[in-house]
């Protein structure tokens, strides 16, 4: 019988609200005991003192770019950088190519996963078939083939009437819809945050009602129809404002922010470094404020990373020609530890809530806690430990990060999927 002894860590468990110094015993995959000791010798045995043992984190927004757009990410080289970054399960958007609009491909990528992955893989499928906002995709076919929710991302779901018809769908099968919030005539054309930056910098802005507009739009859909929705990568001070109200009155509506909104304003623009161009944009200060606000206060349910690996050469491109998109997956921990934790915005169980239970919950998967019986799905972090981000070291294909040379705190030491140690201090190589 497989075993793995985890001893003398700070165990964050949020759903049984323990945070406290315990031993984890792992047996075939399984979380099999947590107690204060559990003497066992020759078993294997990670000694975690003065490190964080938490449920595997789970990053519900990720580009994984296969099929189609192997040059920018595999399935494989994707989930290696989620193994690096700390996550046991990522959710992976559908816009392929071909586009995730339906079972047969839900069911590929899940196969490739398996095969290739390193960690677990749960599709999303479109809303609308090819992405093209005109006429749903079979979502009950995609959901009985392993879709965990819903989303267009990349673009907005323009047609209200569309929208409307998603979220009563998706109901039956108690799916989420996740929205990306872009109202196109405003956002057209735009590069970057509209407002002093973009003027300074004489590019073409993309003004934050762009954003307001939309999820003040999907909050009419969800309350009047009662159905649920999740705003993906929320960035502005009005979108968080609108959530906030939303949820008081009892709308049935959650929300992401990304780290790099969080942790960026546009002022990172200046330098014209592509890897700064990204969608929804790097807004101002008073946007990242009322983010942080949002995280602490519940506002904001989740962190994801929303993943978006492109090809050196594409982003090598002027600043207008260059694609959107930021990689995440193995700086969000550290960007969290340094900017959330070390400056008191959340406690270390208020962290684990937005990186894995409610993603989880949000999703219908049953992970995300701690717990004797669960799936042994583990992440060991060192929060002390400080580092400085390489682009060149990333795991992802991709090399777009505007964190580059940063030096922040916080080291993922193992993560460990269904009991095995998929990301060791070296690489267990699967399959190779
Ligand atoms: N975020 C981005 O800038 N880009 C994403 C699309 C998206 O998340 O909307 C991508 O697929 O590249
Ligand atoms: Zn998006
Ligand atoms: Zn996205």
């Amino acid at each position: 019988m497989k075993k793995l002894l985890i001893t003398g860590g700070r165990v964050l468990d949020p759903k049984s609200n323990r945070d406290g110094i315990f031993d984890i015993l792992v047996e075939e995959g399984k979380i099999k005991a947590i107690e204060e000791n559990i003497a066992l010798e020759d078993v294997p045995r990670i000694e975690a003192q003065a490190l964080w043992v938490m449920p595997g984190l789970i990053d519900m927004h990720v580009h994984l770019r296969e099929p189609g757009f192997e040059h920018k990410e595999t399935i494989k080289s994707g989930t290696k950088s989620a193994a690096a970054g700390g996550f046991t399960t990522i959710a992976c958007m559908p816009n392929t190519q071909p586009v995730v609009d339906q079972a047969s491909l839900v069911e590929y990528i899940q196969i490739k996963a398996q095969r290739e992955g390193f960690v677990k893989v749960r599709p999303i499928g479109a809303i609308s078939k090819g992405l093209q906002g005109e006429e749903l995709a079979p979502m009950g076919e995609m959901m009985d083939a392993g879709a965990v929710a819903f989303s267009d991302d990349g673009n907005p779901v323009v047609s209200s009437s569309l929208m409307k018809k998603a979220l009563e769908y998706a109901s039956m099968w108690k799916a989420v819809i996740i929205s990306h919030c872009e109202e196109p005539s405003l956002s057209k054309g735009g590069l970057m945050n509209e407002g002093e930056m973009s003027t300074i910098l004489g590019m073409q802005g993309i003004p934050s009602a762009a954003e307001e507009i939309m999820v003040a739009r999907d909050i009419a859909l969800a309350r009047y129809t009662g159905c649920r929705v999740h705003i993906a990568h929320v960035s502005t001070a009005a979108g968080v404002e609108l959530i906030r109200r939303a949820k008081r009155q009892g709308v049935a509506i959650t929300a992401e922010a990304t780290p790099h909104h969080f942790s960026l304003t546009d002022r990172a623009v200046e330098g014209y470094d592509a890897d700064t161009k990204v969608n929804p944009p790097l807004r101002t200060q008073e946007d990242v404020e009322a983010v942080l606000k949002g995280l602490q206060d519940g506002t904001i349910d989740v962190i994801a990373t929303d993943h978006a690996p492109h090809h050196r050469d594409e982003k090598k491109q002027e600043y207008k020609l260059a694609p959107f998109g930021i990689v995440g997956l193995e700086t969000a921990l550290p960007l969290a530890i340094t900017h959330l934790i070390r400056k008191n915005i959340l406690s270390p169980l208020q962290l684990v809530e937005k990186m894995s239970l409610h993603p989880a919950r949000i999703l219908n998967l049953s992970a995300g806690t701690l717990q004797v019986g669960q799936e042994a799905d583990i992440t060991i972090i060192d929060p002390q430990a400080e580092k400085k981000i390489d682009k060149n070291q990333l795991y992802s294909q991709g090399r777009n990060t505007p964190f580059h040379g940063q030096s922040l705190y916080g080291q993922v030491l193992y993560t460990i999927v269904d009991g095995i140690v998929v990301k060791n201090l070296e690489w267990i190589e699967k399959g190779e």
